[in-house]
């Protein structure tokens, strides 16, 4: 049997990073810096106000009160400042531009606020309120590093230094396609002996989640012509597809009976839920292969795919948050396998539970858990106290 750390390596090798490509500022929320980013202008770009008020001379300021003509009228947005006339001030709002000779902001709170003549009551120091050029941001310096997750802020400064787009490792452009005959679409009636298909939309949503681009292929039946007309299809401009179901020990294992030898390899790996998986290339495209029982597939994503997908868009942290918490309730686990349990956490007391038992068809458990435990291999029992690994799902 392989383990689980063996089999994360060989889809983690499976994936090549993407490529970076100019992309817009809005569709890079969430992608991360292909290349250092480096200011091509000083941030504030020119000395500015930070106040409304009045750009004074320092030495007509000092003795107070003192009454000056009011020589220019300088709101935000004017690109025609010329040199402060000495013995007047200018008028002048937040974020405009200082008039070269000003020393001084004096607030409109300490003045009488006059339009043509200006009465100063009292005045801050000399630069007080003023913004100096490249106070933010130096021309030339690297403001986000290659690696930096795009947010809303770093779309901010990156707009605030003139960039319409963003160097971006592009997204993983994924394919999803799910296999069983029993497989009914949402939305359509059920027969007996039918389910509805879960696990493309939810699998779909765990990548995008991550920022990939997840397209579902429309599920097939249990047939290798079927599946492969499927891939065939679909696979053309795909960077990873992900298969559910067909891979375990009876008859109509389609998607073993579709690959196997044919550049996929099919293993048993020491985990449970998600023990059948397989991995390796159709044609050129990378392939990893899924259980079919919903959770063992979720639990698959988590564990192989999504630090994998995150690595390939050059995530710098590509596993989920993690804690270790003692359990609140005892818990067995197989031994030789490493067990993933949905789990709950409490925040109050600290503690993380089991949430519902670990049978990999039991689904609503999962989408009411809010993390994953992670119980070792070589541990079969754990009791109430005891430290358990929780990877924090949300
Ligand atoms: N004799 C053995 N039987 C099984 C073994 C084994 O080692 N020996 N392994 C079990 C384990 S563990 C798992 S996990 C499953 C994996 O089976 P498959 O990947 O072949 O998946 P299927 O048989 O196609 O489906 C399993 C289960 O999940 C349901 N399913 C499948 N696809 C979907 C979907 N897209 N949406 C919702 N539900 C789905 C399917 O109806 C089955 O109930 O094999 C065990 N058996
Ligand atoms: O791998 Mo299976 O997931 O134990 O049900």
């Amino acid at each position: 049997m392989r383990t689980v750390t063996e089999h994360a390596r060989v889809i983690a090798d499976l994936l090549v990073p993407t490529p970076v490509e100019a992309t817009t500022l809005t569709e890079s929320l969430g992608l991360v810096l292909g290349e250092d980013l480096r200011a091509p202008l000083d941030l504030p770009p020119f000395a500015n106000s930070a106040m409304d008020g009045y750009a004074v001379r320092a030495a007509d300021v000092a003795a107070l009160p003192a009454t000056l003509p009011v020589s220019q009228d300088i709101p935000a947005g004017r690109t025609d400042v010329g040199p402060l006339t000495p013995g007047t001030a200018a008028r002048i709002m937040t974020g405009a531009p200082l008039p070269p000779g000003a020393e001084v902001i004096v607030p409109v709170e300490r003045t009488d606020g006059g339009a043509d003549r200006v009465r100063i009551d009292s005045a801050p120091a000399p630069g007080i309120h003023i913004r100096t050029i490249g106070e933010d941001v130096h021309r030339g310096d690297v403001v986000l590093p290659a690696g930096t997750v795009i947010g809303a802020a770093q779309i901010g400064v990156a707009a605030a230094l003139g960039y319409a787009d963003l160097p971006v490792r592009r997204p993983l452009r994924v394919l999803v396609l799910s296999t069983g005959t029993e497989l009914v679409a949402p939305g359509r009636p059920l027969a007996p002996g039918q389910i509805y298909e879960s696990n493309a939309p939810m699998l779909a949503a765990a990548f995008t989640a991550i920022g990939a681009w997840a397209t579902i292929e429309h599920f097939v039946v249990d047939e290798v012509a079927a599946l492969r007309a499927g891939l065939d299809r679909a696979a053309a401009g795909t960077d990873l597809i992900v298969t559910s179901g067909g891979v375990s020990a009876g008859a109509y294992e389609v998607v073993k009976d579709a690959l196997t030898g044919q550049g996929v390899e099919f293993a048993k790996v020491a985990m449970q839920p998600g023990m059948p998986q397989g991995a390796g290339r159709y044609g050129d495209i990378p392939v990893v292969t899924l259980p079919g029982n919903p959770v063992s597939s979720y639990v698959s994503f988590e564990v192989f795919l999504r630090p994998a997908a995150r690595a390939a868009m050059g995530h710098p942290d590509i596993t989920r948050p993690t804690v270790t918490a003692p359990l609140s309730a005892p818990l067995d686990s197989p031994a030789g396998k490493r067990q993933f349990r949905r789990g709950h956490l409490n925040a109050v007391e600290g503690t993380v539970a089991a949430w519902g038992g670990p049978g990999s068809h039991l689904l609503a458990w999962l989408a009411g858990a809010d993390c994953m435990l992670v119980i070792p291999e070589d541990v079969t029992h754990l009791d109430a106290g005891d430290p358990v690994e929780a990877w924090l799902l949300g």
